[in-house]
C-alpha cells in the first residue's frame, strides 16, 4: 500500500524483522546498549555526549522506516555515557508521515531484543498549563494517548507473546524512581524552577491543535500536547522496558506556533536537557541483564 494511504495499515510484524534487525546492529557494532534514548524535535544533540560512536543512517539499516521531518537527522548512533552503553535515536518515526504506528515503534522492540531495559523519550510539546512556559521542561508523570483511545495502536493485531501480554498496564509506566531523580539533578543543577511533572498528550497531528481544541485539551488535564511519544511508551511498556520521558516546552497554546519555533527553543535549551540527561544516566542503575552483552 501506499505509505499514505491509512496509518493503521499493518497490523503485523513478523518477530524475525526485529530479530534480523537487532542481529544486524549486533554485527556493525561493539555496543551493546542498556539504555536507549529517543531525541525529540530539536533534541538530536543529545547524541552529542556519547563517546566512541558508531552511527547508522536509518537508510542503511535493514527494516528501519525513514525520518521525513526537518530536525530529525535520522541516524542512529551508539556509544558510552558515564561507563553505560547507550543507543541514540536522531529522529523519531511519526504517525502523521504516514508510517503505521507498527513502523513507529519498530526501534523500540529492536532495542528490546539488544538488551536495552532503559528507554529515555523526549519530545517537543506545546503548554497547556498555566505554570508551563516556553522553554520550561516537563517530566512525564502519565499520558493520554488519544489515537490509541480510538484504536490506533501499536499493539493491536495479533499479540506477539515473545514481547508481552495481550493486555499490559499502562498505569505507572513512567517510572517513579527516575522521575524522582531527574528532580533532584534539576535541584542540584540549579534548573530546577524550569521542571515540573505533568501529563502528555498525543494527538495524530501533523496540524497544531485549533484554539477550541487546545482549550478542550486543557479541560481534560492535559498539560502538554504533542505528536509522538505515546506509541513508544506503550510498545516499551509492553516489552517490560523502564521509561523515563521528558517533554520541552515549546509553545504556549497555539499563539502563533510553527516548526521552526519548535526546533529554536530546542537549540536554546539544548544544554540544559543535555545536563539532564546525562546525569540522569549515569546515575542510573542498571541490572545488567543484557543477555548480549558478551562481545
Ligand atoms: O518528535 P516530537 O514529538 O518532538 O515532534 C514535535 C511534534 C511534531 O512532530 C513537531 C512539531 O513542531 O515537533
Ligand atoms: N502541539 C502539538 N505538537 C507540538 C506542539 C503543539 O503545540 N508544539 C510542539 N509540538
Amino acid at each position: 500500500p501506499h505509505p499514505r494511504s491509512f496509518t493503521g495499515t499493518s497490523l503485523t510484524q513478523n518477530h524475525d524483522e526485529y530479530q534480523k534487525t537487532a542481529d544486524w546492529l549486533m554485527s556493525q557494532t561493539r555496543h551493546r546498549p542498556q539504555v536507549a534514548i529517543i531525541c525529540g524535535s530539536g533534541l538530536g544533540m543529545l547524541a552529542d555526549t556519547l563517546k566512541c560512536q558508531d552511527t547508522f543512517a536509518y537508510a542503511d539499516i535493514p527494516g528501519f522506516p525513514q525520518s521525513t521531518v526537518q530536525g530529525h537527522a535520522g541516524r542512529l548512533v551508539f556509544g558510552e555515557l558515564k561507563g553505560k552503553s547507550c543507543v541514540c535515536m536522531q529522529g523519531r518515526f511519526h504517525m502523521y508521515e504516514g508510517h503505521s504506528l507498527l513502523k513507529t515503534t519498530f526501534p523500540v522492540r529492536v532495542f528490546k531484543l539488544l538488551g536495552v531495559e532503559t528507554l529515555i523519550v523526549t519530545n517537543a510539546a506545546g503548554s497547556l498549563a498555566d505554570g508551563l512556559k516556553p522553554g520550561d521542561i516537563m517530566i512525564i508523570k502519565d499520558h493520554v494517548n488519544f489515537p490509541g483511545l480510538v484504536g490506533l495502536n501499536p499493539l493491536s493485531g495479533p499479540n506477539d507473546d515473545k514481547f508481552g501480554p495481550r493486555f499490559p498496564a499502562m498505569s505507572g509506566c513512567y517510572d517513579k524512581g527516575l522521575r524522582c531523580q531527574a528532580m533532584e539533578i534539576a535541584k542540584e543543577l540549579g534548573v530546577a524552577g524550569l521542571m515540573q511533572e505533568g501529563v502528555y498528550a498525543m494527538v495524530g497531528g501533523p496540524n497544531f491543535e485549533s484554539i477550541a481544541e487546545a482549550r478542550l485539551l486543557h479541560r481534560l488535564g492535559v498539560d502538554a500536547v504533542g505528536m509522538s511519544t505515546a506509541p513508544e511508551v506503550v510498545v516499551a511498556t509492553h516489552c517490560g522496558l523502564r521509561v523515563f520521558g521528558l517533554s520541552l516546552i515549546t509553545n504556549k497554546d497555539t499563539d502563533s506556533v510553527n516548526h521552526e519555533g519548535v526546533l529554536e527553543v530546542g537549540r536554546l535549551r539544548s544544554k540544559t536537557v543535555q545536563q539532564l540527561v546525562t546525569e540522569l544516566i549515569s546515575r542510573m542503575e542498571i541490572n545488567n541483564n543484557n543477555t548480549t552483552n558478551a562481545v
